[in-house]
């Protein structure tokens, strides 16, 4: 909603079916706080402005500049190193760090519990936008009092949304995992990597911080991998909830062999992919943990014709993107399975967490 007389949002609420305007008698409540004046950061109260951005406020008080929390994007952009002046990416979770120096600040993020986190309406996980050639069918599951929803995607596969029961599990994997990130561990574990597909100069980050347990999976970053033993509790407790939630649905036992731990802050999102490992059995399964996220699948787009001789240029209809056919909200504990080979190499999909979040997604990798 916008108070600006002039914006398409002004006095509409925004929905994840679209924008529409208060209803009469809904009671709106005002925050003071809205409009009281913010003081002008230090930094930029006189003119010339530094080059150096101030070093990150949030260090050692938990507290980032902008007031943002343990998922902040103040909390997740690059620093100045306060001892030697190299510029450098947040690579590490727990804390900033300086490559050339090795200089370190710590970043005392405290855990933030499940109900600290913004919720979403459409909790049941209704699609928002389903095409119409996509089947949807919802059931009961007889062991487990969780509701599925399946999607088909047609000649490739089903997407089942299992919703979660109760929050209980998933609240308590969602602390321990972190915990476990905050921890200052000897080893590195949550990490951002670079990616295999950059194409600028020097190295281009995945936006989220991630490690991989048991067999390596590379597909587009390659990132820190443990075998199971090694990996933080937290890991093993979200793999056997996917396991029980993949037989419940499934009706069989899947023997998961790797799982990719993603912890996003605020403003992160993993772009348009395919899960598709040489070796990649059928089915992939996600636990989602934190804030809420919005899961789209959309085909994947046809290879562009010889440009030179068919004379297309890539703005023309026919090469453009195509549009998602399924987008659908995850909340706290609940489970995405994409069961079918096919899915991976006809579809893409994209995710994209409202703020604070944990994905943890698991495959079976032959060697
Ligand atoms: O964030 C998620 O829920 C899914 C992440 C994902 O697609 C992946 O790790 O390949
Ligand atoms: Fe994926």
């Amino acid at each position: 909603m916008c108070v600006q007389a002039s914006c398409a949002q002004f006095w509409m609420l925004s929905t994840p079916h679209g924008l529409f305007p208060v209803p009469l008698g809904m009671a709106l409540t005002y925050d003071p706080a809205f409009l009281a004046p913010a003081a002008t950061p230090a930094h930029r109260k006189s003119v010339p402005y530094a080059v150096v951005p101030p070093a990150p406020s949030g260090a050692q008080t938990g507290e980032a500049e902008d007031g943002g929390q343990a998922g902040s994007r103040t909390l997740w952009k690059g620093w100045v190193c306060t001892e030697c002046g190299r510029a450098n990416c947040r690579y590490r979770w727990e804390r900033w760090e300086c490559r050339a120096c090795g200089n370190r600040l710590l970043d005392a993020g405290a855990v933030v519990p499940s109900l600290g986190l913004p919720r979403r309406l459409d909790v049941l996980g209704e699609a928002d936008d389903c095409s119409p050639g996509v089947r949807m069918t919802v059931h009961r599951l007889a062991s487990t009092p969780a509701t599925v929803v399946a999607y088909t995607l047609p000649r490739a596969g089903t997407v089942y949304h299992v919703l979660h029961d109760t929050a209980a599990a998933a609240d308590a994997i969602w602390e321990a995992y972190q915990r476990a990130a905050a921890d200052v561990p000897a080893a590195p574990l949550f990490e951002r990597r670079e990616l295999k597909s950059n194409t600028v100069k020097g190295g281009l980050l995945s936006q989220q911080f991630a490690i991989n347990s048991g067999a390596s999976y590379k597909y587009i970053v390659e990132t820190l991998s443990y075998t199971f033993a090694e990996s933080p509790p937290s890991v093993m407790d979200a793999l056997e909830l996917i396991r029980e939630r993949v037989a419940s649905v499934l009706g069989a036992r899947v023997d998961f062999n790797e799982i990719l731990s993603v912890m996003y802050r605020e403003g992160q999102k993993m772009n348009w992919h395919d899960d598709s490992e040489p070796g990649l059995g059928p089915v992939v399964a996600a636990l989602s943990l934190g804030s809420p996220a919005t899961m789209s699948f959309r085909p994947k787009a046809a290879r562009k014709p010889n440009a030179k001789a068919s004379g297309a240029s890539s703005k023309e209809p026919s090469l453009r993107r195509p549009l998602p056919v399924l987008n659908f909200a995850l909340s706290h504990g609940d489970v995405v399975i994409m069961s079918g080979r096919a899915i991976q190499h006809m579809y893409d999909h994209k995710v994209v967490p409202l703020g604070l979040r944990v994905a943890a997604t698991a495959r079976v990798i032959q060697g």
